[in-house]
């Protein structure tokens, strides 16, 4: 009876692998469908981009006004950033909301080449399915503002994996948000692993805490699964996650798919932890170029008045406009988007001689989308701003940053 029952159950963990093996092929199919079709509409709006363009060089060099709008982009367009034809008045639009750095314009202008088209041929999931490992009895808003964020952006389906008693209360956030009680589970990375191979992105960190335990977790259900670096999916790490990297850099240093967000704080033990001397705070574009070159490259988003993200080759900066409300939740509102953003910048960019790097077009969106939804709820709720409200603004900002 007991060798039937253990034959049984082997045979059941082995269909149950069956499943999720042919389900991970279906869903490796759909992407590349998905990526080809993206890439055609790419082609065609590319070639609009480029007859409006034309057109309106031609109207410029017709008329004799000197200081059109569009003439100082093409002066301004840095080498080895590529122009992928798009309506020049984003430019224009871009500087009313802050930015003086002639580089900013070219990869703000990427941005709005990633966004997945909608259309009806779809399948939900095809637009990102996002996972959020964090999640605490301390912090459950946290993982929430994460994977809510991530649904407002765009994505399909937002997971959080926290732990069994954060659970319920994320739960009762949001109808929207599958919730996963596994991270303080004895089985927790396999039932973390269960899941990965369905994800396009993880974020790792918000809410999580800094138990060694649930860093543990994180590290192998999240950081380092195989599911999420085998898979090459973009890791974006966040508060807690990058109490881990300061402990242990290796666990994401060289993986040219991680991000980290930074807050001042977290940078600075990180920097410290890798470089073993005090930084020198005068020069953050300095230090934040040089913690992305320790780290392997991995691209460095270092927030603050600027926010100043870097892959190791050069630093960007994201100047645009904010408010003096510095509520706690923004930081995840930056993360959850960044994971979706970054799933589409590396979806689109297979198509595309990579001559930015797709994880520094991601930030860059997620950066200019935090810091613009902040600005808005600060003229409708001044001091009493939460991030509540910035979510709110999500959908309104991100047309008409992006979609415009
Ligand atoms: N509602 C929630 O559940 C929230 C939970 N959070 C979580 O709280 C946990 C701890 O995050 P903390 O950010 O507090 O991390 P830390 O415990 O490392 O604290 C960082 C400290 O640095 C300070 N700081 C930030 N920027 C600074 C700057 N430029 N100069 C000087 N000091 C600066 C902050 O006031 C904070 O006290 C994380 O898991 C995080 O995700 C936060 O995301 C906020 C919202
Ligand atoms: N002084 C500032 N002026 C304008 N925007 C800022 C400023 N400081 C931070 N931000 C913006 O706020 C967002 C979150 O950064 P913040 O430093 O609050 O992160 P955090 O501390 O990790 O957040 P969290 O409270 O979620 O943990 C970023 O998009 C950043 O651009």
């Amino acid at each position: 009876m007991e060798k039937m029952m253990e034959q049984f159950l082997e045979q059941s963990a082995q269909a149950e692998e069956n499943f999720y093996r042919l389900e991970e092929q279906r869903l490796q199919a759909d992407d590349h469908r998905r990526e080809t079709e993206h890439a055609r509409e790419l082609h065609m709006l590319q070639m609009l981009g480029q007859m409006f363009s034309s057109m309106s060089s031609a109207r410029v060099a017709g008329s004799t006004a000197a200081a059109s709008p569009t003439e100082p982009v093409a002066e301004r367009r840095p080498s080895g950033i590529r122009y992928l034809g798009v309506n020049p008045r984003a430019f224009e639009r871009y500087f009313t909301l802050g930015s003086h750095r002639g580089m900013d314009e070219d990869v703000f202008s990427l941005v709005k080449t990633i966004v997945p088209p909608l259309t009806s041929k779809k399948h939900k999931g095809q637009d990102g399915r996002i996972g959020i490992i964090g999640g605490c009895q301390d912090y459950t808003g946290a993982p929430y503002f994460a994977a809510i964020s991530a649904l407002k952006v765009g994505a399909d389906l937002s997971h959080v994996f926290c732990t069994k008693d954060a659970a319920t209360v994320i739960k009762s956030y949001s109808p929207e948000l599958i919730v996963h009680p596994v991270l303080d589970s004895p089985n927790a990375v396999e039932e973390i692993e269960k899941w990965l191979p369905r994800l396009h992105a993880v974020v790792v960190g918000p809410g999580l805490g800094r138990e060694d335990v649930l860093l543990k977790t994180a590290k192998a259900g999240g950081v380092c699964s195989r599911h999420s670096k085998a898979r090459d999916i973009p890791v974006v790490i966040d508060a807690d996650g990058l109490w881990l990297v300061t402990q242990q850099p290796s666990v994401i240093q060289g993986y040219q798919k991680g991000i980290l967000t930074p807050n001042f704080m977290e940078f600075t033990r990180l920097y410290e932890a890798l470089h073993h001397e005090p930084m020198n705070a005068s020069d953050r574009q300095r230090s934040v170029l040089q913690l992305s070159g320790a780290m392997g490259n991995v691209t460095v988003v270092l927030k603050g008045e600027q926010d100043l993200i870097s892959d190791g080759s050069k630093v960007y900066s994201c100047s645009v406009e904010g408010s003096g409300r510095r509520c706690g939740g923004q930081g995840d509102l930056l993360s959850g988007s960044l994971g979706v953003l970054a799933h589409w910048a590396y979806a689109a960019s297979e198509m595309r001689a990579r001559s930015v790097n797709p994880s520094v077009v991601a930030a860059f969106g997620a950066c200019s989308l935090t810091r613009w939804c902040n600005s808005q709820a600060f003229q409708q709720h001044g001091r009493s701003t939460t991030t509540t409200d910035m979510i709110q603004e999500i959908g309104p900002v991100f047309r008409k940053l992006f979609e415009s």
